[in-house]
């Protein structure tokens, strides 16, 4: 990102440091002040725990810190216990890791505050274990479409988050032929774009069609960076359930799934498929990346990106923890906290998702989260055709 200059860009934060810092704030918190909490004023010290992760897996051993930097990793066996020097906080089970980087979640800054906002989002990032987010563009008011509104949400951020944070432009009809508006957008500092293949539920934030990701391929490729696709397309024909019938049983989860059926994720793809071979080497749209964000349908969506991948697409899939955490049959009736889309599967598909995540056909998790004020869920209604889709997860998706 050597254009980003701002003072909100994306550090590097993949450090064993914040998640430690976390874990001590986290542990005790009710009990120590904020300067008990921190380490900081030792310039030397070791933390220790049963259950470090570590690119070459979790083991039990210690984390040496000096200056502020990391400056060793051992093993227990390892430890020279005799030789060490400065403090040392023992955190016995407790994990100690890297803070997690989260590429997708709505914070709602500004303009619909009440639903969530850069302070409230980012404690809970903090308290989940995320130390980066990226702020999707859209149910803030306005949505993040050009060099005004980023620069509303910049300032919205200012001195009021408390882990990073980085920005999605959004690729809308309005925009996606207007290549100079769209490059003032990334050399503003947005780290890529995010389009819909479907009503966004947002009305500053329409939907984008094969023609429109096409043309924002061609500028994203000259700067390398992705566009991140809700794959989802409504098939008219295919459509189980007439909204309008009033005979339907709304409180019932099963009737809002056959609202959002996996051949809607699968004709997304399959339409993107044919504009995602511009971003193979030497096409078009060399340089640029597509992504889709939280797949739901383990069959044959997850089948034509495996395909595509292989063809040479530069593409990738992330699924969200509710997809894996949850399936269909488990949600009571009425129950509109598990309302999101593309819809949470039967249980069958989360054992495909999770099958598919360690194999490594899935990329990545994030965590979608989605937020909304409890009356916009209806939670007495329970209606999960009329209640807002989006789960709010951020401070317990990994945990
Ligand atoms: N607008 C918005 O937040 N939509 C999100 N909610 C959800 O469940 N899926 C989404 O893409």
């Amino acid at each position: 990102m050597e254009n980003l200059n701002l003072q909100w860009r994306l550090l590097p934060t993949l450090t064993l440091l914040a998640a430690s810092l976390f874990l001590l704030v986290f542990k005790d918190s009710a009990k120590l002040s904020h300067s008990e909490c921190s380490l900081l004023p030792y310039n030397q010290y070791w933390l220790t725990s049963k259950r470090i992760v570590t690119p070459k897996g979790v083991i039990s051993g210690a984390v040496e810190i000096k200056e502020g930097n990391i400056i060793s990793i051992v093993s227990e066996e390892d430890w020279p216990r005799n030789s060490k020097t400065g403090q040392v906080v023992d955190y016995g089970e407790a994990v100690i890791m890297p803070g997690l980087i989260d590429v997708h979640a709505h914070l709602d800054d500004p303009g619909r505050t009440e639903w969530e906002g850069f302070p409230s989002g980012t404690k809970a990032a903090a308290a989940g274990g995320i130390t980066t987010l990226i702020d999707m563009p859209l149910n803030s008011d306005p949505s993040t479409i050009s060099t005004e509104t980023l620069k509303l949400k910049v300032d919205a951020a200012e001195k009021r988050i408390y882990v990073d944070v980085g920005f999605w432009g959004g690729l809308v009809p309005e925009n996606a032929y207007n290549a100079s508006a769209l490059e003032a957008l990334l050399n503003a500092g947005v780290l890529g774009l995010k389009s819909f293949m479907c009503p966004s539920g947002i009305n500053d934030f329409p939907m984008t069609n094969a023609s429109h990701i096409k043309e924002g391929l061609s500028v994203l490729a000259r700067y390398k960076r992705p566009l991140l696709v809700h794959a989802e397309m409504e098939k008219g024909s295919e459509r189980h359930v007439k909204l309008e019938d009033d005979t339907l049983d709304t409180r019932s989860y099963s009737t809002y799934l056959k609202t959002r059926p996996p051949s809607w994720e699968e004709a997304a793809i399959r339409e993107l498929l044919t504009v995602a071979k511009d971003t193979r080497t030497d096409g078009p749209a060399e340089g640029a990346h597509l992504h889709i964000v939280h797949l739901s349908d383990a069959s044959s969506s997850l089948d034509l990106l495996m395909e595509a991948k292989t063809n040479g697409d530069s593409i990738t899939v992330e699924t969200c923890p509710h997809y894996l955490a949850f399936s269909a049959e488990e949600i009571p009736d009425g129950d509109t906290r598990f309302k999101c889309a593309p819809p949470i599967r039967d249980a069958a598909n989360k054992e495909k998702l999770w099958e598919a995540l360690m194999d490594g056909h899935i990329d990545m998790l994030s965590s979608d989260h989605s937020p909304t004020v409890p009356e916009l869920k209806l939670l007495d209604e329970g209606n999960f055709l009329k209640a807002w889709g989006g789960i709010s997860s951020l401070q317990v998706g990994y945990i």
